[in-house]
């Protein structure tokens, strides 16, 4: 099957008074893959996913989300995509039952609400309040508030950021679930061993600029073949292997 492009950006801008956020940048993503942007602070990572969100003003460039302009069809493209809310806007006095209710209502789906927590494992957790739930439960959560409007693409950022090796890997399991229902994700992340384990492929974004697309991959291969070898030879097994080894896989917050 040919992978069909569902996401265009074609020389995108985003300047901050003199400041050029985001310079010319221009990708493609397909259908039903995972795709990673990366870069240091300040990149312009977040900018470019909040235009493509249409939660943000460019100052020039196309972009198209599932066939539509973000120019002439916004509204159309906030139905098709799902966005992980900032944590404010999680009411303090609803429990995560009361608020998916709330967030439907709002998309104005309908949903079980339960049925949307069994997809992140919260079931046990419906009548909590999003402040007592651990960093991987809020995290889980927030994954399956972006999955209520049965959206084609979600957009991810740093979604892992502060959870431990297990809630991590954990939540690599979830990504990769809803990508295999079908459904396109568009990640950051500043930890590489996320992206090379996740990510269909990845473009890394300096200066506002994208200064390299490929497969994880096809980039290591590229760095191995030009003659890279690594400063110290690295160990059959890491910290974080010991950690998972001594503490084990399985879910540990519930
Ligand atoms: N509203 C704003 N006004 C002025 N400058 C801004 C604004 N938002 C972002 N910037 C600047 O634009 C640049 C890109 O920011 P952006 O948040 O897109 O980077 P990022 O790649 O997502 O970084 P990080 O990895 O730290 O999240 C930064 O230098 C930032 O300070």
């Amino acid at each position: 099957m040919i992978a069909q492009p569902i996401i265009t950006v074609n020389n995108l801008v985003k300047k901050y008074g003199d400041f050029t956020a985001v310079n010319g940048i221009s990708f493609t993503v397909y259908e039903g893959e995972i795709f990673g942007l990366l870069g240091p602070n300040g990149a312009g990572k977040t900018t470019t996913l909040e235009i493509i969100e249409t939660l943000r003003n460019k100052t020039s460039g196309e972009v198209m989300v599932d066939g539509f302009s973000i120019d002439a069809d916004a509204n159309s493209i906030k139905q098709r995509i799902g966005v992980q809310l900032q944590a404010a806007g999680y009411y303090p006095n609803l429990n995560l039952y009361e608020l998916l209710v709330l967030f439907s209502g709002l998309y104005g789906v309908k949903v079980n609400p339960m049925d949307m927590l069994e997809k992140v494992a919260l079931t046990d957790k419906a009548k909590a309040k999003y402040k007592d739930l651990s960093g991987g439960q809020k995290q889980r959560f927030s994954i399956a508030t972006t999955l209520l409007n049965n959206p084609r693409i979600i957009f991810l950022d740093e979604p892992t950021t502060g959870l431990d090796p297990q809630a991590r890997r954990n939540l690599w399991d979830l990504i990769r679930q809803i990508r295999d229902s079908g459904t396109t994700i568009v990640i950051t992340t500043h930890y590489m061993d996320e992206a090379e384990e996740l990510c269909n492929r990845v473009a890394f974004v300096d200066g506002g600029r994208i200064i390299g697309l490929d497969t994880p991959d096809h980039f290591i291969d590229q760095l191995v073949a030009s003659g890279f070898e690594r400063k110290k030879q690295v160990k059959q097994a890491n910290l974080e292997d010991v950690f998972i080894n001594l503490t084990g896989k399985e879910w540990r917050e519930g």
